[in-house]
């Protein structure tokens, strides 16, 4: 239950459905999930960036950005893990009314985060999108060094140390990184929004 009362959904003149219209395309979460370092930002912004080059409606919603300003009041204790990503889930649902294609990248590591923010949505607009990455090859590219920070006790309740990650039972879309280059994750991500005709 929410604390505010006396307040009323006000539904706008210009819906979802026109505003898909307009674009000539639909609009959907790409929700990337996965340990860090296991490749969500770089693929989800290279996703992003051949929507933009196709004139689609696009965002990026990336963890680490978020962090500095909507949720700076946030750590990493399990609780304030499960308020950013209910807060980046409200978000995206109000950039796919806004008929946009939003790609975030967030660890996301709790199961039952993942299903609330999946609930929020209707239909297919919800990918959850698996970003599957050995924690042995996350620690070999440690791009921010946080691994090696990780390990000597300099940051407590790491993801993959100290920190569970909960993998995807049944993603729509799995992405081995460690397997596939960023552009063919690129082309099977996009392969499959065209499959289910959002572009
Ligand atoms: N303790 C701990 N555990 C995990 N990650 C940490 C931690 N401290 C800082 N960082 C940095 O914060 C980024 C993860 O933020 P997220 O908002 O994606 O995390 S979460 O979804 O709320 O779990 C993560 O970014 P990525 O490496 O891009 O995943 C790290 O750069
Ligand atoms: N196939 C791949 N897909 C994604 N990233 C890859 C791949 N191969 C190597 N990398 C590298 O791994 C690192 C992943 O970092 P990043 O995208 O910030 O991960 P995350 O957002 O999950 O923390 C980058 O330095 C990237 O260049």
């Amino acid at each position: 239950m929410g604390k505010s009362t006396n307040i009323t959904w006000h539904d706008t003149t210009i819906t979802k459905a026109d505003r898909h219209a307009q674009n000539g395309h639909g609009s959907c979460v790409l929700w990337f999930t996965g340990l860090s370092g296991s490749g969500k930002s770089t693929i989800a912004n290279a996703v992003s960036n051949e929507l933009y080059r196709q004139r689609i409606n696009e965002y990026v919603l990336d963890g680490d950005n978020v962090r500095h300003g909507l949720n700076k009041d946030l750590g990493f204790s399990e609780y304030d893990r499960t308020e950013n990503i209910r807060r980046i889930g409200e978000v995206a649902k109000l950039f796919v009314d806004s008929g946009k294609v939003v790609t975030t990248a967030f660890i996301s590591p709790f199961r039952s985060d993942r299903d609330q923010v999946r609930a929020l949505f209707s239909g297919e607009e919800f990918i959850e999108v698996f970003v599957d990455c050995p924690l042995e090859e996350c620690e070999r590219r440690d791009p921010k060094q946080l691994y090696v920070k990780a390990r000597r006790g300099e940051i407590k309740d790491f993801t993959g140390i100290d920190s569970p990650y909960e993998a995807p039972e049944s993603p729509e879309i799995a992405i081995r990184s460690d397997q596939l280059s960023v552009e063919e994750a690129v082309q099977h991500v996009l392969g499959y929004l065209q499959d289910k005709n959002i572009i």
